[in-house]
């Protein structure tokens, strides 16, 4: 199975010392997890460490805006997402999304959660392809007043030409200086150059369609699971 890079090119967000201030550091990472695969847990995971984050919530989305359809229902996606939980300790899975009934805009998780940590770092996190299309997310500069966005690299992405790829707005918001980051809570865009994982929810559900799936693409008991709810095929 593949594993997260022991070796961070880049370096390490310094802890927040008590007397600077008393956030704490959380991740949160939403997705349509249809199904949850590595290419979620391995970049998470280096941005965990490489941040020093205290906790990374997985947070599935009931209806996702952009997407027109799920293949798997909520209750299994948020069955894998758990999976994924039991087997690595830094996440906890955040089901609030899964209660509404509403599309889930991230812009209303992220006030809630504001208001659950009030004095909590949030960092939301993407990847490249997500943050292509962030400024037609639901008043997306909003959500910029709650969380900084920690955006991971995906093969074929390269961060200058998508820095330049994207919305001339969000410029002013992209940032390299950690040391401005650990003092400001939110506001954000920041870059990760984590192990590039060529992997994607549609691949392996192409894959399981075509009996084809590198079983290595998928946690261990996510994959049982799939296998013993003939999902995806
Ligand atoms: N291989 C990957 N490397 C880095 N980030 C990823 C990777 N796969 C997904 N992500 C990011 O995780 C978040 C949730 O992704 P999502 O659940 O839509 O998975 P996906 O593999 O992109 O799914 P699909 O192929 O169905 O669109 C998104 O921000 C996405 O950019
Ligand atoms: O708030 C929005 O308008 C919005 C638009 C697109 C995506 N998102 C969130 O981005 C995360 C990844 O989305 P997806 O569709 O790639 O699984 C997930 O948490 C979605 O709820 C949010």
């Amino acid at each position: 199975m593949l594993k997260p890079s022991q070796h961070e090119s880049q370096s390490k967000l310094t802890p927040v010392k008590a007397s600077q201030q008393s956030f704490s550091r959380i991740g949160i990472l939403g997705g349509t997890f249809d199904p949850i695969h590595l290419g979620h847990i391995i970049p998470a995971i280096e941005n965990a460490n490489w941040l020093s984050l205290d906790k990374l919530y997985l947070l599935p989305a009931h209806i996702p805006p952009h997407k027109t359809q799920t293949s798997a229902n909520a209750t299994h996606r948020k069955a894998m997402v758990e999976l994924v939980c039991q087997q690595y300790p830094i996440f906890q899975l955040d089901d609030r999304e899964l209660y509404k009934d509403t599309p889930s805009y991230t812009l209303e998780s992220l006030k809630d959660i504001h208001q659950q940590y009030p004095n909590s770092q949030v960092f939301f996190i993407i990847g490249m392809d997500s943050l292509l299309t962030f400024t037609l997310w639901h008043h997306w500069s909003e959500i910029l007043k709650y969380c900084h966005l920690l955006v991971n690299t995906r093969p074929d992405y390269d961060v200058n030409a998508l820095k330049q790829a994207c919305h001339q707005s969000l410029s002013p918001y992209f940032t390299d200086d950690l040391t401005l980051l650990s003092n400001t809570q939110s506001g954000k865009i920041l870059f990760h150059q984590n192990t590039n994982i060529d992997i994607s929810s549609t691949q392996i559900r192409q894959a399981i369609k075509a009996n084809n799936l590198d079983e290595n693409t998928l946690c261990p008991s996510v994959l049982n699971y799939i296998k013993q709810h003939q999902l995806y095929r």
